[in-house]
């Protein structure tokens, strides 16, 4: 097998380097260490493809991409490129990367660290012990569908439009995809949407309900209004196992869900296509967190999100788990040690930079894997 795993590094913008550098520390850790190898390949999106290439990502890259075995993301965005339209902005990108790979189910996991139990904005008993797994759809939706567009109405008026569009089979993949999962978690699935103003939730309700009927009869579902679920989730978020949900909608619940955990610097998340003929995936791995310019630079990004999402892509795209489960284990150990960058630092903790955390990372991996 070594030799044969490919990775496509995109770094992207803003604080993406900065974790990406990290991410590619542990690449060769594993190779060193390990004896697992991976061929790495590094290319440019986000306002640094537009940059240096004119577009948010070029054909050559989206080939690679789908050549690749799996894709780590870093991160895209930023002020300098805001004022670009849609199609031309770092965001548009990623949107490409996900449309095209057709990467339509977003695995968002938000798992609460026994030692950040005090580090998030909610109260310790609230959130201790906590796993939740988001499965937001990706590649449909109002981030998708047309008519789409800003027209002139004329009489110095403007008009934003966006449609939010649903089939039956897009619901069904990526709610199959949450029955799956569950069956191996919890075995509880929540589906939420907004059936009670939206016909394409109303829509999502039945056909998540008809599928559970037709083949996932032995897993608990239930359905919970997305106004709701987002009060629920700070409420009382234990009562969740797995939520699937739309392409807007799991955007939103996955930041909120993300600060659950201390800090969206820690949360991971996994892209994934339907399995081809021998059962692979196409797949990109990124953070769930943005290109935060307001710490790039500095040193100060939390690269936990991004580490975990090789680790996802581990297990996902690899079948690597012992080395999944080492790359967890050792993030546990280090949050223990009262390790912490910006983001998840509380009283009494040593505050330490993006690469001070991923150096110790690895040193604790060193220990593991003695
Ligand atoms: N997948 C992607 O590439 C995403 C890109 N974006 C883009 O990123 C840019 C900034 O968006 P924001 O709304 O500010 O979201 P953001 O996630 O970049 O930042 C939100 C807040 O969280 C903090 N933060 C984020 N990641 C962190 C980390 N690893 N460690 C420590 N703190 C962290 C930031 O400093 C900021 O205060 C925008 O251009 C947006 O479009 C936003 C979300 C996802
Ligand atoms: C295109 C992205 C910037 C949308 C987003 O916020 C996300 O996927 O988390
Ligand atoms: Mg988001």
């Amino acid at each position: 097998m070594a030799g044969t795993r490919s990775l496509l590094l995109l770094p992207g913008d803003g604080i993406g380097p900065e974790v990406m550098r990290q991410v590619r520390r542990y690449i060769d850790w594993m190779a060193r260490k390990r004896g697992i190898e991976f061929t790495v390949e590094e290319g440019l999106v986000g306002g640094a493809a537009i940059d240096a290439q004119g577009v948010p990502l070029t054909d050559a890259t989206l080939e690679k991409a789908k050549a690749a075995d799996a894709v780590l993301f870093g991160a895209v965005g930023g002020p300098k490129w805001d004022g670009l339209g849609f199609d031309m902005r770092p965001e548009a990108g990623l949107l490409r990367l996900r449309k095209e790979l057709d990467l339509f189910a977003n695995l968002r996991p938000a798992k609460v660290f026994d030692a950040l139990v005090d580090a998030s904005s909610l109260k310790p008993d609230i959130v201790r012990g906590l796993d939740v797994m988001i499965v937001r759809e990706l590649t449909g939706g109002i981030y998708f569908g047309e008519p789409r567009g800003i027209e002139d109405l004329g009489n110095g008026q403007r008009r934003g439009v966006n449609t939010q569009v649903y089939t039956t089979a897009e619901i069904h993949r990526v709610a199959r995809i949450a029955f799956e999962l569950a069956r191996k978690r919890g075995n509880k699935v929540c589906s939420v949407e907004k059936g009670n103003v939206m016909e394409s939730g109303l829509l999502w309700r039945q056909e998540v309900t008809a599928l559970h009927r037709a083949e996932y009869g032995d897993v608990e579902l239930s359905h919970m209004l997305a106004d709701a679920c987002s009060m629920q989730l700070v409420r009382n978020p234990g009562q969740f196992d797995v939520i699937v949900t739309d392409n807007l909608f799991g955007d939103m619940l996955s930041d909120e869900a993300a600060m659950l955990t201390g800090s969206i610097g820690m949360l991971p998340s996994a892209s994934l296509g339907a399995p081809d003929a021998d059962g692979r995936r196409r797949a990109l791995y990124e953070p769930v967190h943005g290109s935060a310019p307001d710490i790039a630079g500095r040193d100060m990004a939390n690269p936990i999100a991004m580490l975990l999402s090789l680790g996802m892509a581990l297990r996902w795209s690899f079948d690597l788990h012992a080395e999944a489960d080492m790359l967890e284990q050792a993030v546990q150990n280090v949050l223990r040690t009262g390790m912490r960058t910006s983001d998840i630092m509380q009283p009494g903790m040593a505050r330490c930079s993006t690469s001070v955390m991923a150096d110790t990372i690895l040193r604790e991996l060193d220990k593991l894997a003695a």
